[in-house]
């Protein structure tokens, strides 16, 4: 195995006019590994991706894939990537199989066109048109394409977006076998849940910058506390008093809510309680979690990634 990272990126900049796209952003992803790129909406991360894949230039910085730039036509190192993009729209009058035959033909070697329907358990759709498959089963075509050239980098760009919950977790199977197979994967998502199963290492990005990188429980730990609460109330209490509390680690408001990042839920509550009793402030709603992804980019970005998704779809 050759001592040159999968993919490296350094000082990438891109803009579209006023819009700086990606914004400074350095990153490296081990042979091998699982790698996360975690953003809400508009954070850079397909911009990001299409660079890497040699698909977009970049108005500044340096990008190297198995430890070669792209230059020329770039055909033979194309050869060894799988790129799945974030829609793929396919012929509608094609069968599964004929879809499937037509991209293993693009590339010098590969693994048969059955072999890489049967990854993706769509082997007994062979024979049937594109246009009769559900969005799960078209996204599921779409990674058995990526894999037709048996690639050694598989760039999956939020590869479970618009899925119902059922078509995600197939989507995760997937990966979790590419993963088993040693497979590069880059990945980007907005949901924190799929990057924590499924990312050896994450990025965090947000308006085209590196905000934090490590394993996803690296991560999390940086918080400094296990736990969240969160508490909502219609009067103000200084965040000085609520820092006072045992084992409270950080405080932030967000959307309304009190979040306070704590060590020992059990702790805590009994005196935040009585503290909002003294303010006169009911709690209208209490709830409490494990910390998660979606805390530590609560905590640097300073809002969640779910509003800004929520704030998308609606
Ligand atoms: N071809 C383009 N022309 C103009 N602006 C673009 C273009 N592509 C991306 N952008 C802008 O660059 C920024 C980053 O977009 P990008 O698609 O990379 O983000 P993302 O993190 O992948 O978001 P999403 O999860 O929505 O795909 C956005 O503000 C987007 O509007």
């Amino acid at each position: 195995m050759s001592a040159s990272p999968a993919l490296v990126c350094r000082g990438l900049v891109k803009r579209y006019g006023d819009v700086v796209a990606v914004n400074g952003l350095d990153l490296e992803v081990r042979r091998g590994e699982c790698f996360g790129l975690l953003g809400p909406n508009g954070a850079g991360k397909t911009t990001t991706v299409e660079i890497l894949e040699g698909l977009t230039r970049p108005d500044a910085g340096e990008v190297e894939v198995l430890g070669e730039r792209w230059v020329g036509d770039g055909i033979a190192l194309r050869a060894r990537l799988g790129i799945q993009l974030q829609e793929t729209r396919f012929p509608d009058k094609l069968r599964v199989g004929e879809v499937i035959a037509l991209f293993r033909s693009f590339y010098p070697r590969g693994i048969e066109p059955e072999q890489a329907l049967r990854r993706v358990a769509l082997q007994e759709k062979s024979s049937a048109f594109v246009r009769t498959l559900s969005g799960g089963q078209k996204q599921r075509l779409s990674l058995a394409c990526a894999l037709a050239g048996d690639p050694e980098v598989l760039f999956l760009d939020e590869p479970s977006t618009g899925l119902d919950p059922a078509s995600r977790r197939q989507i995760w199977a997937i990966v979790e076998d590419l993963k088993a197979r040693g497979r590069t994967i880059l990945l980007t998502t907005h949901y924190m849940e799929e990057a924590a199963r499924l990312c050896d290492r994450v990025g965090i990005v947000d308006r085209g910058r590196l905000l934090s990188l490590g394993t996803p429980a690296a991560l999390v730990a940086s918080l400094g506390a296990e736990h969240v609460v969160e508490v909502e109330v219609d009067a103000e209490i200084a965040e000085e008093e609520l820092m006072g509390l045992p084992g409270v680690e950080a405080v932030r408001s967000a959307q309304g809510a009190l979040r306070l990042t704590v060590r020992d839920v059990a702790r805590v509550l009994p005196p935040l309680l009585a503290l909002c009793a003294a303010r006169g402030a009911a709690p209208k709603r209490l709830a409490t979690h494990h910390a998660s992804l979606e805390d530590v980019f609560m905590a640097l970005a300073g809002r969640t990634l779910q509003t800004l998704a929520d704030d998308e779809a609606a």
